[in-house]
């Protein structure tokens, strides 16, 4: 709803009350045109305030109401109400001002910001555009260019450069309610002929067409087949090239066609998912609202190599003390260099000051005595991790929280190897881990509730989007890769190349192709993990070599590492680049010559696959697994898995992430592509559609936000 008040005797001022983020509910769309009218009619008030209640302007629309049918007053007639008020309204901006937000401001006829404050049009990251007339009054306001930086990218302006764009018309460290309420006093009485700025001609570069055509290259590039973008383009130019008026014709008709759109409903779900992940419960019932973090201060890493260091950055960013052990001396001696430079570049590009004072570096353990938190980021191997726990539960002094950044291995294996395994957990980062957002906390089946809480905190003071899941092989997102770096393997046994694969993943909206992300983090990493598996066996061929356990195996991962193609590091994997440590992938003629005498060797007959076929075995197979996590209990919802997808694996955000997507697909659907494929490949159990799927599927594909209905209470394995 909206408050009326009287100010000063004749400022009336409208206050926007929809807690958290005064978000424009139909209740408070209501308000708003009920207020204006009153004031409007009110002789004695000669101008009027907009503002929000405890410091927050306005979050923009309501996106809770987005998915139901619309009631109230709609927004657009709100807003030309105000402007074409006879009396000066005055938008006060605190905190935010955010899409439908900004637009109630730009419809106001002054701006007075706060200098905390931000400003900004996310709606693309919604898959929409600023639909209240934001798409024609600011490129009228601030010019076409920064209009389109800001609409296509959605980025969060501060007062300072909003008032440099000429978004606002003054800033104040004050009160800014109280700053408004004076300039409005101040304005009374004068004519808004100039101030209204759906009258403003729109200004018109003379290299117009260039600007447009950049703009739209610009976003073809970075939008991975996100629609929103090059439409939120479209509506720009109509505001350069049409009147007023049509031009909002046109801004409602692309509107309308995103607001409809697979797209704009995925975003919204992913948005509302990103922050149900920290509403966490675990398989043995521990939950969010009722376990307590442990204050931590000063935290340890152990082992600075690519992760610890990002670790190690990670954490004197966010504030905490940190001690940095590397037992090597001439790893401690690059590794503080490394973090030195990571550290300098983080301070420019975020302008926040540097950190180095926060870090202490030493090559004993024991100099990780008193700390409250050890992050342990040795290499991947499960003795000297064990070796490691060990000598912490014995140096650390008691009830400190032990967490390894394993990306794998057995959480519970670790904690039995300490005095309290209750303060075991796992805390895996994502490479650079000082930059990926996504945090896995991995709870063991004796982690204590206060650790998990604890975990998932110290994520969000560095920044990271924490998500609590159970321990199992791989967790959830490794555990999810397994299937589907499998089928692709597959597929390149049945006459596939890589690049055939890349493609067809990186246009569903993949940031990179599976075998582009196997050659930027190493062949030797899946590697080493199949030899201590057992899985890795001398050469042979015939079917035998293709099978383990029973099941099928494709050994071309490993064919290549016996051959030193380690990925981008050593400049041949399932590519070549110009040289060791090379960034650009180029098919490699080698390689496809390898694929047919590899084929050849084993009596496979080279088939033509399908962009369908490599879309379906791969994100089917890697869905199901996903279907199987929720059935575990390894994973409390399906927005758990989408979240970690989106954020850790680069799976396109407007597909919501990868449950999402198969609810979008049709669960029946991917139960009847599943059993498909299992008939031609009885071999490959990954096909086999898991019994969660199937039950879901039979009960009618319902909505995502349902299956948590008819997932049973959490069958874990811990
Ligand atoms: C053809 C059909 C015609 C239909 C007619 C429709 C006409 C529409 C016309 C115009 C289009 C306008 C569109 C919009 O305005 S879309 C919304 C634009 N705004 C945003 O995208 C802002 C989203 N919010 C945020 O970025 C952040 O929440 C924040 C910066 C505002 C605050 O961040 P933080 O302090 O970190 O808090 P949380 O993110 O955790 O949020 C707290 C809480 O609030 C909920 N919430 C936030 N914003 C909204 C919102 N706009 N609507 C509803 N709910 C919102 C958020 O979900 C959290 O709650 P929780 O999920 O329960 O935890």
């Amino acid at each position: 709803m909206a408050l009326y008040s009287r100010v000063s005797g004749s400022v009336g001022m409208i206050t926007l009350q929809n807690p958290p983020v005064n978000a424009l509910s139909a209740a408070v769309r209501q308000g708003i045109v009920d207020m204006m009218h009153r004031a409007l009619s009110e002789p004695e008030v000669k101008s009027v305030v907009i503002c929000g209640q405890n410091g927050k302007f306005c979050g923009g629309a309501d996106i809770r109401e987005f998915g139901a049918k619309m009631t109230g007053p709609p927004l657009v007639p709100m807003v030309h109400l105000i402007e074409a008020a006879s009396k000066p309204v005055v938008a006060a901006i605190e905190g935010i001002a955010l899409g439908g937000g900004l637009e109630l401001a730009l419809s106001c006829h002054y701006r007075i910001a706060h200098s905390k404050a931000t400003l900004g049009f996310p709606e693309v990251a919604l898959g929409l555009l600023p639909g209240a007339g934001g798409t024609q009054r600011l490129p009228r306001l601030i010019g076409v260019p920064a209009a389109l930086d800001l609409i296509t990218t959605g980025r969060h302006v501060t007062a300072a450069e909003a008032r440099q764009l000429g978004i606002v018309d003054e800033v104040t460290d004050l009160n800014a309610v109280d700053a408004a309420v004076k300039f409005a006093q101040s304005v009374t009485g004068k004519s808004l002929d100039a101030r209204r700025i759906s009258t403003y001609p729109c200004p018109r570069p003379p290299d117009l067409d260039a600007i447009f055509e950049r703009a739209m290259q610009q976003v073809r590039r970075s939008a991975r087949g996100a629609i929103a973008p090059g439409t939120c383009v479209q509506a720009v130019h109509a505001a350069v090239t049409l009147p007023y008026a049509k031009g909002m014709e046109r801004e409602r008709e692309l509107f309308s066609l995103l607001f409809t759109s697979g797209q704009a409903r995925a975003l919204q779900y992913y948005f509302f998912a990103q922050r149900a992940v920290s509403r966490w419960s675990t398989a043995n019932g521990a939950r969010w609202d009722t376990s307590k973090p442990r204050p931590v201060r000063k935290a340890a890493v152990i082992g600075l190599g690519t992760m610890g260091r990002g670790i190690t950055v990670s954490l004197a960013q966010a504030g905490f003390s940190v001690v940095a052990v590397e037992t090597q001396e001439q790893q401690l001696s690059e590794a503080k260099q490394a973090v030195s430079g990571m550290l300098e570049r983080g301070a420019k590009r975020r302008g926040v000051p540097l950190a180095h004072d926060k870090i202490k570096y030493s090559c004993s353990v024991q100099a990780v005595a008193d700390v409250d938190l050890v992050i342990e980021a040795v290499f991947e191997d499960m003795a000297l991790k064990k070796t490691v726990f060990q000598q912490l539960s014995a140096i650390c002094k008691p009830g400190v929280l032990l967490c390894t950044n394993t990306s794998g291995l057995d959480i519970d294996e670790l904690a039995s190897q300490t005095q309290s395994p209750e303060l075991v957990v796992g805390m895996h980062f994502f490479a650079p881990a000082h930059v990926m957002q996504l945090l896995e906390v991995v709870y063991g089946p004796r982690s204590s509730p206060e650790v998990v809480a604890t975990a998932m905190q110290m994520g969000k003071k560095m920044g990271k989007v924490s998500v609590a899941v159970g321990n199992c092989r791989g967790f959830v997102g490794n555990r999810m890769l397994k299937p589907y770096l499998e089928q692709a393997f597959f597929l390149l046994e049945e006459g596939a190349t890589p690049e055939q694969v890349d493609q067809v993943l990186e246009e569903f909206g993949f940031a990179m192709g599976v075998f582009k992300v196997s050659d930027l983090s190493g062949l030797d990493v899946g590697w080493k993990v199949r030899k201590s598996d057992g899985l890795v066996s001398p050469a042979s061929t015939g079917t035998s070599a293709r099978i383990r356990g029973g099941s099928r195996y494709s050994p071309l991962g490993d064919l290549l590492c016996e051959r030193g193609r380690f990925g981008q590091k050593t400049g041949r994997g399932w590519y070549q680049y110009d040289k060791p440590g090379g960034r650009v992938a180029k098919p490699d003629p080698w390689l496809h010559g390898f694929l047919e005498e590899y084929r050849a060797q084993h009596g496979l007959v080279a088939r033509h696959i399908d962009h369908q076929e490599v879309l379906e075995r791969c994100l089917y197979a890697l869905i199901n697994e996903g279907f199987q996590i929720l059935q575990d209990g390894i994973a409390a919802g399906p927005e758990d898995i989408d979240v970690i997808y989106v954020l850790g694996y680069g799976w396109p955000r407007h597909r919501g992430g990868p449950m999402f997507y198969a609810g979008q697909v049709g669960l029946d659907k991917v139960v009847e592509r599943l059993e498909h494929y299992q008939q031609i490949h009885p071999d490959v159990p990954g096909l086999q559609p898991c019994s969660l799927l199937r039950k879901l599927a039979a009960s009618g594909n319902p909505a995502i936000h349902k299956w948590r209905e008819v997932i049973q209470k959490p069958r874990s394995q811990l």
